[in-house]
């Protein structure tokens, strides 16, 4: 995957986009293309402008300047609740009704966009299998008799319910536990390649990003600071960029430090 910042037809495309709170400019000039089919990491510390950005993208709120096209089409021309059943997006919380069931949770888009009730049950297991939750026990249950890592599978598949072709995703991962965090991204990218999704991912964790994405966006101060695939930002004269990616490197050497080279780990 190359790390052209503009592909010739991108499937999202930010051309000096720009979005101010009061004096704070969240998102300044920035420009950026995703090809379809690419899996992007957004890279950035606390404030930097990535919720802001994906939350342009699907116009939960809108740009003070630029233009952002999806699939060719300037998104203003686009009604914000046609484009957002064309967008998937998942939350870091997991952002389900509390007082609904997994499975009406699921086909909450569905069940708005007027689709006959065995037509959503149908889709509803075949979404729970797609994202390997258990049809049996989890299907009736309250997200609060679920584990994070269950949580964010539903939230997975209640943005997949209307078929995006476009995932985006504000660190859908971050509060899990290591292990579960690594097998739902892992579980992700394969549903990712499957289904030919162009994704977007907030993470605040290079590694995962470095494992995951085929391409890393580093923001900072609402600008785009670098993006390449990781090879390619290790050539980065950057030295917050650098430093970003000392740590992934820092912890393998520290591990390798600690743990035999061999044996069950
Ligand atoms: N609705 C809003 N009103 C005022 N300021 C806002 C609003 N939304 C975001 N901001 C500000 O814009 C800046 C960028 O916020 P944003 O949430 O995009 O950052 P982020 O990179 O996603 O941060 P985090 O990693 O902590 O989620 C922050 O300074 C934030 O306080």
């Amino acid at each position: 995957m190359s790390g052209r910042l503009m592909p010739s037809r991108p499937m999202i495309g930010y051309m000096h986009v720009t979005k101010s709170f009061g004096p704070l400019r969240a998102v300044d000039d920035l420009s950026l293309g995703i090809a379809e089919g690419e899996f992007l990491a957004i890279v950035g510390g606390s404030g930097s402008g990535k919720t802001t950005l994906l939350r342009l993208t699907n116009r939960l709120i809108e740009a003070d300047g630029g233009t952002i096209t999806v699939e060719g089409e300037d998104i203003q021309n686009i009604d914000p609740v046609a484009l957002r059943r064309r967008i998937g997006y998942v939350f870091q919380s997991g952002g389900l009704f509390p007082h609904l069931s997994v499975a009406d949770n699921i086909g909450i888009t569905p069940k708005l966009l007027g689709t006959p009730a065995h037509e959503i049950a149908e889709r509803v297991d075949e979404l729970i299998e797609l994202v390997q939750l258990d049809g049996t026990t989890h299907r009736d249950r309250l997200p609060e008799a679920l584990s994070g890592g269950q949580r964010q599978r539903v939230g997975v598949a209640r943005a997949l319910a209307a078929k995006p072709r476009i995932m985006l995703m504000d660190e859908p991962f971050g509060a899990l536990d290591p292990l579960t965090r690594d097998a739902l991204g892992d579980d992700y990218r394969s549903l990712h390649r499957r289904l030919e999704l162009t994704t977007v991912m907030i993470t605040h964790d290079m590694t995962e990003a470095i494992l995951l994405a085929d391409r890393i966006a580093v923001m900072r101060g609402g600008r785009l600071l670098a993006q390449g695939t990781p090879a390619e930002l290790s050539q980065s004269g950057d030295s917050y960029v650098l430093e970003l990616l000392r740590t992934p490197r820092r912890q393998v050497e520290r591990l390798n430090a600690v743990l035999p080279q061999s044996g069950a780990a």
